[in-house]
């Protein structure tokens, strides 16, 4: 009997007949035959599968990840990591510097990520209009297709009350004169819990995994699960094929199955890192030897601070106040600038996360509870001392970031540590620990600002995360600068486009996954008229 009174739309839908086939149960090799393929179910995934699908296409969707719903989802730390996140949410860049979060289930980052909205700034589009010829992401252009992505996903500004953890950020700005705001959400009916990380256990989020993934479902699209598309097999300039294997249920090995698939149109929605992976492995033609390079990450550093009261980090809506005040105070290709917000702090990440160990994490760890952090993410890829990384292919076919951080950057992680530990000393902090491994706990801003600006900056001792992974397929009508045109559609190949975060020239100075949203969406739009011939539908 099922006791779990929170209304389930996967199982209900499973129930309801849709065609999803888990190939870790595959016992033998399966060919399919449709007009359109999409690898991979997340943001641009997701959009790309609802708006084909409405268009009447036949759609075949091919994620490496398991399905999983709300009834799985249990909000704990130990089983998401392993279900839900690439390399169970401990991928690294190829130096292990900066550890990398990314999706890796039916929804990919959506079903895991924090639910911050924002539309991409005027900013960024303008330096896309100026340095990558993309006169069509003009803001006041691409403004109906974020409308529209933000009615689907009931995009809003967080109304409740912030929690304790995003009231210091607001709290310690305002005392310094910080402009701060509230994040608007893709959420409805939210319970405020701060599990968003685990998957959403109220399905009040609205990731692909309950919005336009169930919408594709119920229209007939397939999909795939436990699937990893291997190779794309070119023949002239057209994709002839593509070659997939079976995941084992573990996800940790392929089971020995293969599945071919024949598509009149091939998306490559796969992420950053594994779309440009893909696409190396299958030796999609790169004349100008850019594929994979450009990968941008928003490298985000943090500063961690106790103070007397509770602040229980954990609970309530991870995200719900920012700051751009660092952001836009300079050109935005001069000194690289950062966005203010703050982590949901849960017991794994952060004890993985927070630098030292032995007794004095441990101390750390028992005040979890008085545990506050801010993070700086801070804006690459518009500077020519701050172009990203590449991503390569290890021996195996697995791809790899090499993300070098320059002098440019670590002036940028300098100085974002000093604002944090401002802000938290502002907001009444007793000890401020900057993530950096030869730092201290500090009792007193003057002893902070002394220490940080003495810090050395280098990889593995400034702690660098990221869950914002872009580039690598930039998109630009110029073959010399992309291998993806302004339309999505990969130059030289006619039935391949990429729809995911990959295609963005830089990154996007705010939490991309609206960025993709509305940018898929007028692709998808764009797509589905050229392969039926008719207006595409609205969402
Ligand atoms: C913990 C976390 C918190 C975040 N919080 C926010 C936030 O609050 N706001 C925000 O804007 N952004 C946030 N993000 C980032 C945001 O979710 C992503 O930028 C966005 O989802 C990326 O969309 P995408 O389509 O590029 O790829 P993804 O959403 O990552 O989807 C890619 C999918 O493709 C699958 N795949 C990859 N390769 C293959 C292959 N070869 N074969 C089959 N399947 C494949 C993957 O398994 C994955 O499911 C967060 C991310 C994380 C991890």
């Amino acid at each position: 009997m099922n006791t779990n009174p929170i209304p389930d739309p996967i199982q209900a839908g499973l129930a309801s007949g849709w065609n999803v086939i888990d190939a870790s149960a595959l016992d033998a090799n399966r060919q399919f035959e449709v007009d359109v393929a999409i690898i991979g179910t997340g943001a641009g995934g997701g959009v790309t599968a609802e708006i084909l699908s409405m268009a009447g296409l036949k759609i075949l969707l091919i994620e490496e990840g398991p399905l999983k719903s709300s009834k799985d989802f249990k909000m704990r730390e130990a089983q998401a990591y392993p279900e839900l996140y690439q390399e169970s949410a401990a991928r690294k860049t190829k130096d292990k510097a900066i550890n990398i979060m990314q999706g890796r289930s039916v929804g990919g980052s959506t079903t895991v990520n924090w639910t911050s909205s924002f539309r991409t700034p005027e900013d960024t589009l303008h330096y896309w209009q100026k340095n990558f010829g993309l006169q069509d992401y003009a803001p006041q252009a691409l403004a109906p297709w974020f409308d529209q992505m933000e009615r689907r996903l009931h995009v809003t500004p967080w109304a409740a009350a912030p929690n304790e953890n995003n009231d210091l950020l607001r709290r310690g700005a305002e005392k310094l004169g910080i402009s701060t705001a509230v994040i608007p959400r893709n959420v409805n009916g939210c319970w405020n819990l701060g599990y968003c990380g685990m998957g959403c256990p109220t399905n009040a989020k609205q990731s692909m995994l309950v919005t336009t993934i169930p919408a594709a479902l119920s229209r007939g699209a397939v999909l795939l699960t436990r699937t990893r598309a291997e190779k794309l097999n070119f023949k002239g300039d057209r994709v002839d094929s593509l070659s997939c294997v079976a995941i084992s249920a573990d996800g940790l090995a392929p089971s020995g199955k293969t599945i071919t698939v024949r598509a009149r149109h091939y998306v490559v929605s796969g992420g950053a890192i594994n779309s440009p992976g893909l696409l190396l492995r299958s030796n999609a033609p790169d004349p100008h030897r850019i594929l994979g390079k450009r990968t941008v990450l928003h490298p985000v550093v943090l500063s961690a601070a106790l103070y007397d009261h509770k602040v229980d980090s954990f609970a309530g809506a991870p995200q719900s106040i920012y700051s751009d005040h660092f952001l836009n105070t300079d050109a935005i290709d001069g000194p690289i600038g950062y966005k203010l917000e703050v982590p949901p702090l849960h017991p794994l990440l952060i004890s993985a996360t927070l630098s030292g160990f032995g007794e004095h994490h441990s101390h750390l760890m028992k005040r979890f509870a008085n545990l506050h952090a801010i993070i700086a993410l801070l804006r690459d890829g518009f500077h020519e001392q701050s172009v990203g990384g590449t991503v390569e292919l290890r021996d195996g076919g697995s791809p790899v970031l090499d993300y070098p951080i320059t002098d440019f950057v670590w002036d940028g992680i300098r100085r974002a540590l000093l604002t944090m530990v401002e802000i938290q000393f502002a907001a009444g902090a007793k000890i401020v620990y900057p993530v950096h491994e030869l730092a201290d706990g500090y009792t007193s801003w003057s002893s902070a600002k002394k220490a940080i600006e003495a810090l050395p900056y280098k990889p593995l001792f400034t702690r660098v995360v990221s869950a914002h992974v872009m580039g690598g397929c930039t998109m630009s009508d110029d073959t010399k600068l992309g291998v993806v045109s302004s339309t999505g559609r990969y130059h030289g190949v006619s039935n391949l486009s990429v729809h995911d975060g990959s295609l963005f020239p830089t990154s996007i100075g705010a939490n991309p996954q609206l960025s993709i949203y509305g940018i898929t969406c007028r692709l998808a739009s764009m797509l589905a008229q050229q392969l039926t011939g008719k207006p595409a539908p609205v969402l």
